[in-house]
């Protein structure tokens, strides 16, 4: 397990970057180019570049108090680029940068995933990967099945999501952050709510399934809040009342 995936979450509040130089600039270089201040997202239209149903739903309600028209990646025909990054910054640039460019506007990307700490950090980057199914789609319940099976021998049980939420704009340039939510994996799976991994995490402190609790909890707490509170602080305004 690399040793800073499981840095940054429980750790005084809300998460930062694992690497707080290198996940602000966006391009991920870090220090030279990084400017004094990140750029600022002017109201108006944003691309929330996903094809992920679960993901807009939740980034739509986090972008919501901001007034900007939001339109998908989906409902504007945008291609899905290839992950072919190894970092969730690195694929969340790829998808953004790919949608803002494609749009003429700026966008806003969501790489993702579910780490086991017995698994090594697994399935991690790779997490939409686990479920896909040979003839296409995803099936979530094999993908927690795969993870408990794999997972099962070990005493371990400690978990946790990752968020990184990056935006793009046309002319090339990022801004990037990323979220963490340490907890623990349980099996069988619990509860009808949230998506993808959901059921099977309990977050630290915790009793309920983010498959289980009250999806405003889960907007409170989670890895793609965490990460949306550091978007928000360098690069969004609240409307005047
Ligand atoms: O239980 C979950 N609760 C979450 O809060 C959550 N956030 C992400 N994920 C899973 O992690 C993978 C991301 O892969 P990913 O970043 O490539 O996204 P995606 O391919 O689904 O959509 P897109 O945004 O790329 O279009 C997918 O399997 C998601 O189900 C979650 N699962
Ligand atoms: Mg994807």
């Amino acid at each position: 397990m690399p040793a800073d995936d499981r840095s940054g979450a429980g750790r005084g509040g809300l998460n930062r970057p694992a690497n707080a130089a290198d996940d602000r600039s966006g391009a991920g270089r870090g220090g030279l180019d990084r400017p004094a201040r990140q750029r600022q997202l002017a109201p108006g239209r944003l691309v929330l570049a996903s094809h992920n149903a679960g993901k807009l739903r939740e980034v739509a309600a986090l972008v919501a108090p901001f007034g900007m028209q939001v339109v998908s990646a989906g409902e504007l025909g945008l291609p899905e680029p290839a992950e072919t990054e190894d970092s969730f910054i690195g694929n969340a640039t790829i998808k953004a940068l790919a949608a803002a460019r494609a749009a003429g506007l700026p966008a806003l990307a969501d790489d993702s995933g579910f780490s086991v700490a017995s698994l090594g950090g697994g399935p991690g980057v790779r997490t939409a990967d686990w479920a896909e199914l040979p003839g296409g789609g995803r099936d979530y319940a094999m993908a927690m099945a795969k993870v408990a099976a794999l997972a099962e021998p070990h005493a371990d049980r400690s978990a946790w999501f990752t968020c990184a939420l990056v935006l793009a704009w046309p002319d090339g340039h990022t801004e990037g952050f990323e979220g963490k939510v340490q907890g623990s994996w349980v099996a069988p799976p619990r509860g009808e709510r949230g998506f993808g991994y959901d059921p099977m995490f309990v977050p630290e402190g915790g009793a309920e399934t983010f498959g289980e609790m009250d999806p405003a909890e889960k907007h409170r707490i989670s890895h793609r809040a965490r990460a949306f509170a550091l978007l928000e602080a360098a690069c969004l305004a609240r409307p005047a009342r």
